[in-house]
């Protein structure tokens, strides 16, 4: 049985639900803990954590009761628990609080950690068979197949929070799995939408955030800006709903207002919309298998007045290329995709590499992967936690001459 539960096979819900929310102090986190304060009386806050921003998750803390709180930087420790002295919340530090954080028990646990550090975090609360928003895609893409395996085997729900995955995982309910014909996940295309290669090659860290639609976290705002988090979001795809590369389709919609379709056996094609608001799907996942009230903006079609399509540029914009590449060759080699990004992005943040370059580091640590000859299917979390540290190092090996090389 799919761990995503395609049907909304109403189950009741109870009146006080326990949530945890992992990486609390960022976007996804901030937009999750707006929707639990508007409503104090059905929500009871079991655990909240953060890589090092102790003052927000301290604050956090006091505002919603939370009974446990972890940060990942064991030197913040001291200054967190001065923090919270006083309170009758618990405190951890280090990635085994942060673990400890998705184990303890709570009904609902948003999985919005940035990058594959997550991943750990996340399996803990799968395992424990709770219910699952996955904000977190890196941690995915890192997994594969595995960590959905894992997740049914638990009996753990996982409910998309990803905006387009979010929109298939509704549309998705309007047919049967054989009556599927492909998916259609909308792209804003960035900020470098309209640009020309040279330019894309050289932009700016300044320029890479300013992201058309969304305010995300800066990590996932230079994804978008290089289109790998499109290519992360098909990869994500193909796991999160068992789709072949094939069965998805990746179609530029600059204003982000249709997030995702899909295309049934009588060419019917279901869409969800919105405003560019997470709280929408994360409303969604909370309220789940009911509706919620959601606090985004009413969408007002006649305001905007044009929705506008584009095919996506593959040459423009490799990083898409190189995940269905990934997906196609399978073996962990998403997981490669995954870390090399990661490896890029912090390279490209330092002032290491253009912004170009992102993309050469991802494809020369692929390429460097398949020449090893080492692929083999992940069977375990620990199976994809050593292909991410191989492909780390590979990729910061790769490093300097991909910064020296221009396109
Ligand atoms: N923002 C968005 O609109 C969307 C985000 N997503 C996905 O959701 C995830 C979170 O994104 P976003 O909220 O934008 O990211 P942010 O950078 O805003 O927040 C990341 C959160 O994770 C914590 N964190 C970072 N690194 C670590 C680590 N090594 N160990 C433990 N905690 C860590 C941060 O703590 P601290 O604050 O202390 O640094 C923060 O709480 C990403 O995977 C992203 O792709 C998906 C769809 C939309
Ligand atoms: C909000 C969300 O889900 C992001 O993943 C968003 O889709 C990023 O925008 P791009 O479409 O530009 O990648
Ligand atoms: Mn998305």
């Amino acid at each position: 049985m799919s761990a995503v539960p395609l049907r909304n096979n109403k189950a009741a819900a109870s009146s006080v639900r326990s949530v945890t929310v992992l990486g609390a102090t960022g976007s996804i986190g901030d937009s999750t803990m707006d929707l639990l304060r508007a409503s104090p009386e059905r929500y009871r806050v079991e655990a909240l954590t953060a890589n090092g921003n102790v003052e927000a998750l301290a604050k956090l803390a006091k505002e919603f009761s939370a009974r446990f709180v972890a940060i990942a930087d064991t030197s913040k420790l001291a200054e967190l628990k001065d923090a919270l002295a006083g309170t009758s919340t618990e405190c951890g530090a280090g990635e085994s609080a942060v673990i400890e954080a998705g184990a303890r028990p709570a009904d609902w646990v948003m999985a919005a950690v940035s990058g594959a550090a997550g991943l750990k975090p996340a399996l803990a609360a799968v395992d424990r068979g709770a219910h699952v928003a996955l904000a977190n895609k890196e941690c995915l893409v890192c997994a594969g197949d595995f960590f959905m395996q894992r997740a049914a085997k638990a009996g753990a729900c996982i409910l998309p929070a990803d905006s387009e995955h979010n929109a298939l995982f509704q549309a998705l309910s309007s047919g049967n799995r054989d009556e599927l014909v492909r998916v259609i996940i909308t792209a804003s295309g960035g900020p470098f939408r309209a640009w020309k290669s040279a330019d894309i090659e050289q932009a700016t860290l300044a320029q890479a955030l300013k992201h058309p639609n969304w305010s995300m976290g800066q990590k996932i705002t230079i994804d978008s800006a290089s289109m790998m988090n499109k290519g992360l979001e098909v990869i994500e795809a193909s796991y999160l709903f068992a789709l072949t590369p094939d069965e998805i389709d990746v179609l530029v919609h600059p204003q982000s207002i249709i997030h995702g379709m899909v295309e049934f056996s009588d060419r019917s094609v279901v869409a969800q919309l919105g405003a560019p608001d997470m709280r929408t799907p994360i409303a969604h996942c909370l309220g789940w298998p009911d509706r919620i009230k959601g606090p985004a903006a009413k969408l007002d079609l006649a305001k905007i007045g044009q929705l506008t399509f584009e095919a996506p540029d593959f040459e423009r914009f490799p990083g898409l290329r190189l995940a269905y590449d990934a997906l196609r060759t399978g073996k962990g080699a998403t997981t490669v995709y995954n870390a090399a990004n990661e490896v890029a992005v912090a390279a490209f943040i330092a002032g290491q590499i253009r912004f170009g370059a992102i993309a050469r580091l991802v494809e020369a640590t692929l390429e460097d992967w398949i020449r090893t000859g080492n692929q083999a299917p992940l069977t375990s979390a620990d199976d994809a936690i050593s292909v991410d540290h191989v492909a780390r190092n590979r990729a910061a090996a790769l490093l300097p001459q991909i910064a020296l090389k221009a396109s």
